[in-house]
């Protein structure tokens, strides 16, 4: 179990202690969605869970939103108790599911207003929390549209402002942008972090796209069958567990590049400092894993100059959080997300959200 490293300075909005989740799954197999999560988030951040598909994001959220009672282990959220004061946590959070909460005929302002009436507010409140929503999340246009008509990303914006409807400090998303096109998912994230600067909420939301945790989120959670592997900042996470990558392509005895690249690396502090040696019409390609690249390679360049390997070319890249998932598990998470999209079915457009 990964322990956060990260320093809490206020209260944590959100407190778990060894959640787990079990599943009677085929043949009465027992599936252990989420095995011990334990976690503290404080207020205002934007957290993400990233991981692959079954890895437990959903049913993490789902118990914390107290949608699914865990099998064991304990949380509160905004204070109260998910298990024993489920009513006090709804009361203060907003939760949007995967599944898209817009009723189809109902007009975009028409469903805003019966939410309103759901969570039991005034009728002019409900009418100024409606507007106040359908500009911030740009839905001017097709507020007097059915949500049957929408766009993808339009009816996800009509989603979220159902969510926000009660006003809440606290907002779960699940995979808020899948199914979306880059430019909608784009779109989206504007409008999410407008949303956040203008009401101060907190947001955890689950992921599997690398680039959204990595851009959005000022802390992530990788998950990886039911388990938390990683908890940090993106940078960090990248800098600890995946480093820098320095590509050099070198003429000369490759023995004698692969020794001075090795050295550098280890000098460097690097986990893994074994190069990987390429043949190449013009030399080596050699590739090496190092801390702080942008200082290890000026030096490296001119040891190899010194010991008579002309550098024909050098490259220096930074890690993605894909490079932190091979870390942690050995596998690419890019490579499952495209697998299962060119298996996954279409991603459904009706169905209730809470
Ligand atoms: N109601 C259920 N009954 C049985 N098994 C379940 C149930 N819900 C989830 N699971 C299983 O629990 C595991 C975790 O599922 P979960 O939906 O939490 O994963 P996830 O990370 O959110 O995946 P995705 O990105 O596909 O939504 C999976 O193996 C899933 O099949």
């Amino acid at each position: 179990m990964v322990r956060s490293v990260l320093v809490m300075t206020t209260a944590p909005i959100i407190s778990s202690r060894g959640l787990r989740k079990e599943f009677r799954g085929p043949g009465g197999r027992t599936v252990v969605a989420v095995s011990d999560l334990t976690m503290d988030v404080e207020p205002g951040a934007i957290t993400a869970f990233l991981g692959p598909n079954g890895a437990g994001k959903s049913t993490s959220l789902r118990m914390l939103t107290t949608l699914l009672e865990p099998t064991s282990g304990t949380a509160t959220v905004c204070g109260h108790d998910v298990a024993r004061e489920p009513a006090q946590v709804r009361a203060r959070i907003g939760y949007i599911g995967q599944k898209n909460g817009a009723g189809q005929y109902q007009r975009v302002r028409d469903e805003l207003l019966s939410q309103g009436a759901f969570y039991g507010l005034g009728r002019a409140e409900t009418r100024r929390r409606a507007d106040e929503l359908v500009e911030a999340l740009g839905l001017g246009e097709v507020a007097d549209r059915q949500t049957l008509k929408l766009s993808g990303g339009q009816r996800r914006r009509v989603d979220i402002a159902l969510g926000l409807i009660p006003g809440p400090g606290l907002l779960f998303l699940d995979e808020p942008s899948t199914g979306l096109d880059p430019q909608s998912r784009a779109n989206l994230w504007e409008h999410i972090l407008r949303l956040r600067e203008r009401y101060g909420m907190t947001l955890l939301l689950t992921t599997h796209y690398l680039d959204e945790a990595d851009q959005f989120a000022e802390r992530v959670m990788v998950m990886d069958h039911g388990e938390l592997i990683a908890d940090d900042t993106a940078p960090r996470l990248k800098a600890t567990l995946a480093g820098d990558r320095i590509t050099v392509v070198v003429d000369g005895d490759p023995a004698g590049a692969v020794a001075i690249a090795r050295h550098a690396a280890e000098e460097s502090g690097a986990a893994n400092p074994e190069p990987t040696a390429e043949p190449t019409s013009e030399g080596t390609r050699l590739t090496v894993a190092v801390h702080h690249g942008d200082r290890v390679l000026p030096p490296l360049l001119r040891t190899l100059d010194a010991h008579g390997h002309r550098v024909l070319a050098a490259e220096l890249t930074q890690p993605t959080l894909d490079d932190v998932f091979l870390a942690l598990t050995g596998r690419s998470l890019r490579e499952e997300n495209a697998a299962a999209e060119t298996t996954a079915p279409e991603p459904a457009t009706a169905g209730a959200s809470r």
